[in-house]
């Protein structure tokens, strides 16, 4: 299969149950936008292996993973339930969907006999998948909103002709989601919809997942979109030429500190500075209603060095490669995430709606969700 010849963007998944053959497919993100190479997950461990080395990455798609991993364990040996979900915890720090995830698994399967658990673990584990599904297309929906209202009070100040000028850090789209995306989805529906609208990609350093990711998924849907180095958003912001900032979430507390890759804290207090409306897309599993304060209570992933060294790419049509881009003697530092603060934080786009990043908007979702 050639990228061309894929679906549109609203019919992708990166990861799926293969119901044919019984087993799981995903795409090995490592090497996009390079090669489209479509993987089988073998096992428990192997599904530790796609987290950690970022096979697959984005936090609703590392808990969908680590659940079918679980079902993956479930079949050679069911009474490895708790042991299997405590080393699948561990692949990654930061995103909370990983532990939401495999939480459910275990609550879902601890009581069944052990004779049961391998068709309940996969029960779920589509169940999840396609719970992640819906809520990024709501959350596609709700962001819809938001970019047409943008959109409308552009267009009165400035004439019919406007386009909407949308910044996103990372690669939050249907790649590292069950589909749509998180903050690629309300661009998509944008897109869908005939609204003029245009992304300014960050590269994203050090795994530049904006510039590999982010930028084919918005190709090879014809969304127009021109990438730029991180360190370039503030200039644009400074000039008018970012309408407003979507981004994803790894975790977001209880009094709506968003944590999300690294850099997203610097786009914020840029935006914050020049007044330019910034929203983070996340479904509820990405809520950890058991942290407040994101700077202290949320662990950073610190990531191998060599991400920050090497940098990998291609040749037109050559072979994928890393290169150094410093002295291999150098000292380097590579925190994966970091804390924007609620009150830099405009609104946060759920599956429910958009609420406040405050306690009050938070405690708004939590009885939402009881309800
Ligand atoms: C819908 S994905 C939201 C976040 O997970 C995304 O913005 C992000 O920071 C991903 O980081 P990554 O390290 O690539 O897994």
């Amino acid at each position: 299969m050639i990228a061309n010849q894929l679906p549109a963007a609203e019919q992708m998944k990166t990861l799926w149950f293969d119901t044919a053959e019984g087993c799981v497919r995903y795409i090995d993100q490592t090497l996009l936008p390079h090669t489209l190479s479509i993987l089988t997950l073998q096992s428990a461990d192997d599904a530790a292996n796609a987290i950690v080395h970022m096979k697959v990455r984005g936090a609703p798609l590392i808990g969908i993973t680590a659940a079918y991993g679980v079902w993956l364990a479930m079949q050679q040996q069911p009474d490895s339930l708790a042991q299997v979900c405590h080393s699948l915890l561990q692949t990654r720090p930061t995103a909370v969907n990983l532990r939401w995830a495999l939480t459910r698994m275990e609550q879902a399967l601890q009581d069944l006999p052990l004779n049961q658990r391998e068709a309940a673990a996969l029960q779920l584990a589509n169940h999840l998948l396609a719970e992640d599904a819906a809520a990024c297309s709501a959350i596609g929906d709700h962001g819809l909103a938001i970019i047409k209202d943008l959109l409308a009070a552009k267009q009165k100040d400035h004439g019919p002709d406007v386009i909407l000028n949308i910044l996103t850090h990372c690669n939050a789209g249907w790649l590292a989601t069950g589909a749509w995306g998180t903050a690629l989805a309300p661009v998509y529906k944008a897109h869908l919809a005939g609204l003029p609208v245009h992304v300014w990609v960050d590269e994203t350093r050090p795994r530049n997942q904006g510039a590999s990711l982010t930028a084919w998924e918005l190709g090879r849907s014809g969304v127009p979109h021109t990438l730029i180095v991180d360190n370039a958003g503030g200039h644009l912001m400074q000039h008018g030429m970012v309408d407003l900032c979507l981004v994803g979430s790894d975790r977001t507390t209880a009094q709506g500190d968003v944590c999300n890759k690294i850099g997203t804290y610097l786009k914020a207090l840029a935006a914050f500075d020049n007044r330019v409306p910034f929203y983070a897309a996340l479904p509820c599993s990405t809520i950890d209603f058991n942290s407040m304060d994101g700077l202290t209570e949320i662990p950073i992933e610190e990531r191998d060095g060599d991400e920050v060294r090497l940098v990998q790419g291609a040749a037109e049509g050559g072979d994928i490669s890393r290169v150094a881009v410093t002295p291999s003697a150098t000292r380097v530092s590579n925190f994966g995430f970091d804390v924007t603060p609620a009150r830099l934080v405009t609104g946060l786009i759920t599956e429910l709606g958009t609420f406040d990043a405050s306690r009050e908007g938070l405690g708004r979702i939590e009885k939402a969700l009881r309800s």
